[in-house]
C-alpha cells in the first residue's frame, strides 16, 4: 500500500478539518509525516440560554470552517494544490436540524454535554423494563442518556415548531456536525452529501452496532422519520468533491470519523487490546477490541472505533468523561483561580505537593462513564482553613486521573487483561505534572505522544486510504508511529487505593444533588421577583410576614 503514495506524486498533501467543540482547524499533512505543516485555528462561541444548555450556530461553524481553509491555502501558496484530499474530524454526537429545500438550521446545534433531555430521558426511562438504563444497550451499545443524539433529536422534534413543521413537508434533515459539513460543502441544497460514516453514527443511539444500519425498532421508539436521516458509509471511503465557487473545490472528500475514533487511529491503536485516552474539554479513553464487540457490565460503551473502506468494522470500548479541561475553564472563568490555563494551571498546582486531601469531582452535567448518573453534580470536599486555589487546581487535575482510573478499572473488568500502559493525547497532555498524576494514580506507565494533532493524523490516515495514498500504512501491524515520553508511576500500592478510595468516596457525595428540588428561596426567579418589588413595599412585606408567622406560630 505505501507504494501507491509514490504514484501520487511525493508533493501530495492530505487536509482535514478538525471540528471540536471549542474550535474549528484546518491543517495540513505530509503523507507519512505525524506533525502537521499548516494550520489555522478558529474558536466557536458556545451559548448557555438557560442553566445546564449548550448550543452552537451551525453557521458559525461552518464559516469557520471556511476561514480556515482559506487561511491554509494562503498560508501554502502555490502549494496548496497539492492537497489532493480531505478529511472531516468532530464533535460527536452534537445535533443539527436542518431544511434540506433552503440550508438554513432549524435550530441551534445542540451540543453533546448539554442536558435539556433530562426530562426526556426520565420519560423515556419510565417506558422501559425497570427503568433499565441499558435496556437498549445490545441494539445500540449506548445507556439511555442525554449525551447521545437521539434524545436531542426528540426534544427538538417535541418543542421547537419549526422542526415539526419541516418534518411535516419531508423537509427536515440530521446530521451530526460531520454531516453538516459534508453536506454544505458538497453542494447544500443543490446536492449536498448526505452522508455520515460508522463511527459518528454508533453515536447517536440510533444505530445497529451489529448491521451498521439505522435500527428500525430504536426509529419506532423515537418516532423519529428514516427520511431525515444520512446514510452510513465506512469512514475511509470517497463521499464526494468540495463544490465550485468554495476554497479547494473539487478535492475529494474522503475520511470522516468522531474525533475520539480518530485520534484511537492516529494514535496507531490498530490492534486489539490497545488504547488511548485523550485529554480536552472531555476526556475519553477507547480500547479497541477488534471485529468483535464486547458488551460492557461496568458502565463502559461499545462505539464503532473505525470501518476502513470494505474492511469489516473495527469496534472498541470507549469510557467517557464529560468534564476534563472543562473544569479548568471553569476555574479560570467563574472562579477567577488563573487568567492563563496554558501557562498557569501546571504551576499553580505544583506550588503545593499535595491537594490537601481535597478531591474535586467536577460533575458539572452529571457523571457518564462508568456511572452514567445525570443527577450528579459538582462538589468539593475535604476543604479546611487551610485550603487553597493551588490546592482546588491540583484537585482538579487529579479528577481528570480518577476519573480515567475509573474507566480502566471498568475495562480491565470488561476485558479480563488488565491495560499494562496507556497511550495519551489532546491538548492538556502538555502539563507534565497532569501526566506524572495519572501515571501515580492508575499505577501504569503513561505514553505521551509527542504531538497534540493525533485527532487529524487519524483522519489523515483514513482520508489518503481512501485516495491511494496510504504512506502511514493503516493496515500494517506496526506499532509507535508517533514519537512519545514516558512517566513512570511512583506511588506504591497502598497509598494508590487509599487515595482512590477518598475519590469514590467524594463521587458517592456528588451522586444524587440534582434530584433533591431546589427550594423556593434559591431560585433565579425569586431573586428577581424580590428584585423587581419596591424597597418599601418589601420592607412591610417583611414585617407582615413576620407578624404572620408569630400569629400562627404555636405558643411556647
Ligand atoms: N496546560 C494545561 N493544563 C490543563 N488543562 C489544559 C491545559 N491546556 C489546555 N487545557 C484544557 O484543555 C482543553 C483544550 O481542549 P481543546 O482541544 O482546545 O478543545 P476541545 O476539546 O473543546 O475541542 C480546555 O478545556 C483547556 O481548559
Ligand atoms: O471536541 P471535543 O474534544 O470536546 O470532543 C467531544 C467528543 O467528541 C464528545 O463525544
Amino acid at each position: 500500500m505505501a507504494k501507491d503514495n509514490d504514484q501520487k506524486g511525493k508533493d501530495a498533501l492530505i487536509g482535514v478539518i478538525d471540528a471540536g467543540t471549542r474550535t474549528v482547524k484546518f491543517c495540513v499533512f505530509q503523507p507519512g509525516h505525524t506533525k502537521e505543516i499548516a494550520e489555522h485555528t478558529v474558536d466557536i462561541a458556545t451559548h448557555t440560554p438557560q442553566e445546564g444548555w449548550s448550543e452552537q450556530d451551525p453557521k458559525e461553524i461552518l464559516s469557520a470552517v471556511r476561514k480556515c481553509i482559506e487561511n491554509v491555502v494562503n498560508q501554502l501558496g502555490d502549494d496548496a494544490k497539492n492537497i489532493i484530499t480531505i478529511g472531516i474530524t468532530n464533535q460527536r454526537e452534537t445535533t443539527i436540524l436542518w431544511d434540506k429545500t433552503t440550508g438554513e438550521p432549524l435550530y441551534n446545534a445542540i451540543v453533546w454535554h448539554d442536558i435539556r433531555t433530562d426530562s426526556t430521558v426520565d420519560i423515556i426511562l419510565a417506558k422501559v423494563p425497570d427503568n433499565n438504563t441499558n435496556y437498549f444497550k445490545n441494539i445500540c451499545g449506548l445507556p439511555i442518556s442525554p449525551y447521545f443524539s437521539a434524545f436531542k433529536i426528540k426534544w427538538l422534534m417535541h418543542f421547537v415548531p419549526q422542526v415539526k413543521k419541516a418534518i411535516k413537508a419531508e423537509k427536515c434533515l440530521f446530521g451530526t456536525v460531520d454531516t453538516w459539513i459534508l453536506w454544505n460543502l458538497t453542494g447544500g441544497h443543490k446536492g449536498g452529501k448526505h452522508y455520515t460514516d460508522v463511527t459518528n453514527a454508533s453515536r447517536t443511539f440510533l444505530m445497529n452496532i451489529e448491521l451498521l444500519t439505522w435500527d428500525p425498532l430504536l426509529l419506532h421508539f423515537f418516532k423519529i422519520p428514516p427520511n431525515i436521516l444520512p446514510k452510513i458509509k465506512s469512514s475511509s471511503e470517497i463521499y464526494g468533491k468540495i463544490s465550485p465557487g468554495l476554497p479547494l473545490e473539487n478535492v475529494p472528500i474522503s475520511g470522516i470519523l468522531g474525533n475520539q475514533q480518530a485520534s484511537l487511529v492516529g494514535q496507531r491503536c490498530l490492534n486489539e487490546g490497545q488504547a488511548k485516552n485523550t485529554y480536552r474539554s472531555g476526556c475519553f479513553l477507547l480500547y479497541n477490541t477488534g471485529v468483535s464487540k464486547v458488551q460492557s457490565t461496568h458502565g463502559l460503551v461499545t462505539t464503532v472505533a473505525y470501518k476502513f473502506g470494505s474492511k469489516p468494522a473495527v469496534y472498541a470500548l470507549e469510557g467517557s468523561v464529560a468534564v476534563a479541561g472543562d473544569a479548568m475553564k471553569w476555574l479560570r472563568d467563574n472562579m477567577g483561580f488563573m487568567t492563563d490555563i496554558q501557562k498557569e494551571t501546571e504551576s499553580l498546582a505544583q506550588e503545593v505537593f499535595n491537594t490537601g486531601d481535597v478531591y474535586f469531582v467536577p460533575a458539572f452535567k452529571g457523571l457518564y462513564a462508568p456511572y452514567w448518573r445525570k443527577d450528579a453534580r459538582g462538589i468539593i470536599c475535604g476543604l479546611t482553613a487551610f485550603s487553597t486555589k493551588q490546592h482546588i487546581i491540583r484537585a482538579a487535575l487529579e479528577a481528570v486521573c480518577f476519573h480515567t482510573r475509573d474507566i480502566l478499572e471498568a475495562m480491565n473488568k470488561d476485558c479480563g487483561i488488565p491495560l499494562t500502559k496507556l497511550h495519551v493525547d489532546g491538548k492538556m497532555i502538555e502539563n507534565s505534572l497532569l501526566m506524572q498524576l495519572q501515571a501515580d494514580i492508575s499505577g501504569i506507565p503513561v505514553i505521551r505522544a509527542q504531538s497534540q494533532d493525533i485527532t487529524a493524523l487519524g483522519t489523515a490516515m483514513a482520508a489518503g486510504a481512501a485516495n491511494g495514498i496510504d504512506a502511514w500504512d493503516i493496515y500494517s501491524e506496526e506499532r509507535e508511529l508517533v514519537p512519545s515520553d514516558t512517566f513512570l508511576p511512583t506511588s506504591t500500592e497502598s497509598e494508590r487505593d487509599a487515595r482512590y478510595t477518598k475519590w469514590k468516596m467524594a463521587v458517592q457525595r456528588s451522586l444524587g444533588w440534582a434530584l433533591a428540588k431546589k427550594s423556593s428561596v434559591m431560585t433565579e426567579e425569586r431573586y428577581k421577583l424580590l428584585a423587581s418589588i419596591p424597597c418599601g413595599l418589601y420592607i412591610i412585606g417583611s414585617f407582615g410576614l413576620i407578624a404572620l408567622s408569630e400569629y400562627l406560630s404555636p405558643a411556647s
